[in-house]
């Protein structure tokens, strides 16, 4: 399988008056093959859209080496042309059409005019690409801004959150371009933080946190290698069967009408020792953790009751905010 990003050991520091100096990306590694659509997550600040950045040449590295479409980060002019990017939210001149707006583009980027109708076509715009921009939905700006990527039929699109600020209705507009896309051969890079939109369009993951990569493979092997070994189990008698799956080693968790049972490999065992009892197993599931169970665990964001988390927290930390205290100072943050 041909790999078209490779990154490996990148480093990256901003420094600012302000806050000092960011360690941004601290010798992160990423891998995405040709053909595949590859989920980039990671909580606010871990170093998303810096990787991007560096990637597409617009901020230097301090150090680590970077490959798109084999080649080195030097020679990243020889297949610029064969790799389309909204990496930043382009803003487009409300006052023109968005065939106006793609043909100008088309023109400034050497592309022929007619592959402004096939972009159209292919986000869905062919029907509003004569209304001035200003009267699109933020969905239709996003698909206007997949469309300016497009001219150039890239190989490779690297999408910075594309559903960002989109309702239910245009993330799954943005789901079903983004597979039509990936199912004409373009590999695509994106980055979100929806994690079931990722969950169900994406073939491969990489998880960033504090500008290291945290885990990085198949979604499906992701999630199976996160999984606790537990069943969710359902039958008539629920405290007979809390004992005997007790008994015979079982960690037991109740739910409403269901319990979860860890400690048992083999599923098997769990109905035989409660039928030879002569209860009736309603439910025997294995459970899956959910990519956004592992997220919220790998970058230690899970939320805690009572801690509010500010981006640049270590993850397992933040401040504990008592709201006991009711007296206000009149300030506003
Ligand atoms: N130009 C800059 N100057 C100073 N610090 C920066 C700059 N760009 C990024 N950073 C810092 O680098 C870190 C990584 O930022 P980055 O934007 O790459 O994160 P991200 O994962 O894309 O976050 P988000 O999900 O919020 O978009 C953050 O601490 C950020 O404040």
């Amino acid at each position: 399988m041909t790999v078209v990003i490779e990154i490996s050991g990148l480093r990256k520091t901003f420094s600012s008056l302000r806050r000092g100096r960011q360690t941004a990306l601290d010798g992160f590694d990423m891998a995405v093959e040709a053909g595949q659509v590859h989920g980039f997550l990671g909580p606010n600040g871990s170093g998303k859209t810096t990787t991007l950045r560096t990637l597409l040449g617009l901020v230097s590295a301090d150090e680590g080496e970077m490959r798109i479409l084999g080649k080195p980060s030097d020679e990243y002019a020889e297949v610029a042309h064969r790799v389309g990017a909204i990496v930043e939210s382009p803003a487009f001149f409300g006052n023109f059409t968005g065939r106006r707006t793609l043909r100008l583009l088309a023109t400034a980027g050497g592309v022929p005019p007619k592959m402004v109708d096939s972009a159209l076509e292919q986000v869905g715009l062919r029907d509003r690409a004569d209304d001035r921009v200003k009267t699109y939905s933020l969905g239709m700006k996003q698909r206007l801004a997949v469309a300016s990527a497009l001219l150039k039929s890239p190989e490779l699109l690297i999408l910075d959150e594309p559903a960002n600020g989109l309702d239910p209705a245009g993330i799954h507009e943005m789901r079903t371009l983004v597979s039509g896309l990936a199912a004409s051969g373009v590999t695509v890079l994106i980055s979100s933080h929806i994690l079931a939109e990722i969950e169900l369009i994406c073939d491969t993951v990489t998880i960033v946190s504090r500008g290291r990569r945290v885990v990085a493979g198949p979604v499906a092997e992701v999630l199976a290698s996160h999984a606790k070994g537990e069943f969710r189990v359902g039958a008539a008698d629920l405290p007979r069967t809390i004992d005997l799956l007790t008994a015979v080693g079982g960690s037991i968790v109740a739910g409403e009408g269901h319990i979860v049972v860890g400690g048992i490999a083999d599923p098997a065992r769990i109905s035989e020792v409660l039928g030879k009892a002569g209860i009736w197993v309603t439910e025997l599931t294995p459970i899956t953790p959910d990519l956004e169970s592992v997220f919220l665990d790998l970058t230690g964001t899970r939320p805690t009751p009572g801690v509010t988390r500010q981006v640049n927290d270590p993850p397992g930390t933040g401040q504990v905010i008592d709201i006991s205290d009711e007296t206000t100072t009149g300030e506003s943050a």
